[in-house]
């Protein structure tokens, strides 16, 4: 076979390597050849050139008598281009307090991939749907492996290590065989009745705020709602958070927010810092030992009324909560999830579900409030479908609801919660577009920005729900809209979460006219992991009336 020397245009020519090939072969194998030898993420996209000519085929590579230089997508391989920067702080004023609105102007500025450094810590951004496909594989290129330039980082050392941490692990693997089947799309199904009655007990709450004319934060209280219906799901506790107006928040929820607040403070500085028997530390292990105690009285009472075992999918359908299915939940070698996982998954799944559906029925709430004609068209759909305070809305009832389905879609497509999952680089890559990315970079598929991308999507500052039809956005790409990110780390509780927002909303919707309480802009916490409007108020105005039916209505007009 005759070796022919190869390097990557844009790298000094003294990089080239000998790499044998058969003459014989096609130009495709060769270019997955050279793919191989270069960690060329996309073969198709390489092309090659011997002193500024290109070279079409095998036989001009072989014939050609210098070293022959690669090209990715017809570019030379380049660094992702990004702003320079300060000493110590590097761009974190560039980007900070307003993370969105200032990656929108890099991406502008720079292109489909950029990096940015802040405060040492160095990440690379993206909002092309390919490149994010290609982060989120899981494949030899990119994983989810929590180092410390992850934004998950300050999460990993506590609680993650179990589930929300590397894939490469044990714990993840095992974690991730018996947790999604408890929240596959038929398992929720079953609880849709468990989602209504916790929408309904905050009618209380709700109704006496509108009787003391009292507009309230909308976060607030969907993080009492949301908080609620996670917990009642993952743990099989109710907080109590709809006994009254002011109903202090379950200490579960505290404990979440205070382990997650702990956790980031102690490991930004060393691992001695750690170990110190007072202050910050020494409150992490409490708060730690407190939620396990917690928690292991929840898996208590589950065991107590006796445990059948079963197999995953038939422990899903029957359990009443996470705890009751994952103590019974069985594999085919007979075994269960290892105690010592059960305790942090849980916990892992109640922290991860119920900010983020906080967050989004915040947003979705906003929408009611801002996008003028959105509240009368959703509940003129449940008025269309007979739906009153009566009806059990069940996944059969939600399915019907094409409206409420695109609103929440465009709800999440400009205002999704969740912006910044990462992936972390295994080997020194080349990207295509010829963007070179180093081993262990942590490169952020931009969700926001995805979302948002000119490119993608028509008029993507325009709240359009009515978009979802047509055949641009139904032929996107398959990357263009991941608002629970894709791939084997995406989000295993998007069945729930779709499911809660289907029963709450129209629940919500039915009783209570949304009005807004000020008009000032909406902010954001620059520094939380979430996006979630801080400070938005509303008044909820019980209906007394409601419209007729859309068909009524048109024989009326007869
Ligand atoms: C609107 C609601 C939600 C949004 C927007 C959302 C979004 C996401 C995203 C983007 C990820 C991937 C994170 C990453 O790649 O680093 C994720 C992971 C995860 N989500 Fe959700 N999520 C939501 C609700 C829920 C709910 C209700 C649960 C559980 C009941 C849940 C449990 C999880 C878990 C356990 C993971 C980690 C999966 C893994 O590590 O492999 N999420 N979520």
């Amino acid at each position: 076979m005759p070796a022919k020397q190869f390097y990557l245009l844009g790298e000094a020519v003294s990089s080239a390597r000998n790499i044998d090939f058969d003459p014989t072969s096609g130009l495709e194998d060769l270019k997955h050849l050279i793919a191989a030898n270069f960690a060329v993420v996309e073969p198709n996209g390489i092309g090659f050139q011997a002193q500024d000519y290109e070279l079409n085929d095998v036989s001009e590579i072989t014939s050609a008598d210098t070293p022959i230089a690669i090209t990715i997508d017809g570019h030379a391989i380049r660094d992702p281009p990004g702003p320079k920067g300060l000493p110590i702080v590097g761009n974190f004023f560039e980007v900070y307090p307003d993370h969105l609105g200032n990656h929108q102007r890099l991406f502008e500025q720079y292109g489909p991939i950029f990096k940015t450094t802040n405060l040492g810590r160095s990440t690379y951004h993206t909002n092309d749907p390919s490149l994010a496909a290609i982060v989120f594989a899981e494949s030899d290129f990119f994983t989810k492996e929590i180092n410390e330039a992850h934004p998950l980082y300050p999460l990993k050392q506590q609680a993650a290590g179990v589930f929300l941490g590397d894939t490469d692990t044990p714990e993840w693997r095992v974690t991730h065989k018996f947790l999604p089947p408890a929240l596959g799309p038929k398992a929720v199904r079953h609880y849709a009745p468990m989602m209504q009655k916790t929408v309904e007990d905050s009618f209380e709450v709700f109704d006496a705020l509108d009787e003391q004319g009292e507009a309230w934060n909308v976060y607030q209280y969907m993080l009492k709602l949301g908080s609620q219906a996670v917990g009642k799901l993952t743990l099989g506790l109710d907080f109590q958070h709809f006994t009254s107006p002011n109903a202090q928040l379950h200490e579960m929820v505290h404990l979440i927010a205070d382990i997650l607040a702990l956790n980031k403070k102690v490991s930004s500085k060393g691992d001695w810092y750690g170990r110190l028997p007072f202050g910050d530390p020494q409150r992490l292990r409490t708060t730690k030992a407190r939620i396990e105690k917690l928690v292991g009285e929840s898996i208590k009472k589950a065991e107590s009324g006796g445990v059948e075992d079963l197999p995953l999918q038939d422990a899903a359908l029957k359990a009443s909560n996470m705890v009751d299915y994952a103590i019974r939940a069985t594999d085919n070698k007979g075994e269960k999830l290892p105690k010592d996982s059960l305790i942090w998954a849980l916990l892992v799944a109640t922290g991860a579900g119920f900010t983020t559906t906080s967050s989004l029925l915040s947003w979705l709430i906003y929408g009611l409030v801002t996008y003028p004609g959105m509240q009368d068209r959703l509940l003129q759909e449940l008025i269309d479908n007979g739906i009153d305070e009566n009806t059990e809305i069940t996944a059969d009832v939600t399915d019907r609801l094409d409206f409420l389905d695109k609103y929440i879609k465009e709800m999440q497509r400009r205002h999704n919660p969740s912006f910044q999952p990462a992936r972390t680089a295994k080997v020194d890559l080349v990207l295509p577009g010829g963007y070179k990315i180093p081993k262990d970079s942590v490169v952020l598929p931009a969700l926001h920005h995805i979302h948002n991308n000119p490119d993608l999507w028509d008029n993507p500052h325009k709240f359009t729900p009515d978009r979802w039809d047509t055949d641009e956005v139904k032929n996107r790409h398959k990357a263009a809209y991941v608002p629970f990110a894709m791939g084997p780390r995406m989000c295993i509780g998007f069945n729930f979460a779709l499911q809660e927002i289907k029963v709450f909303l129209p629940k919500l919707i039915y009783r209570y006219k949304f009005i807004r309480e000020g008009d000032g802009p909406i902010e954001y916490d620059p520094m939380f992991q979430l996006i979630r409007p801080n400070n938005l108020y509303v008044r909820a105005e019980k209906r007394v009336k409601w419209p007729p039916r859309t068909d009524a209505l048109g024989n009326e007009q007869v």
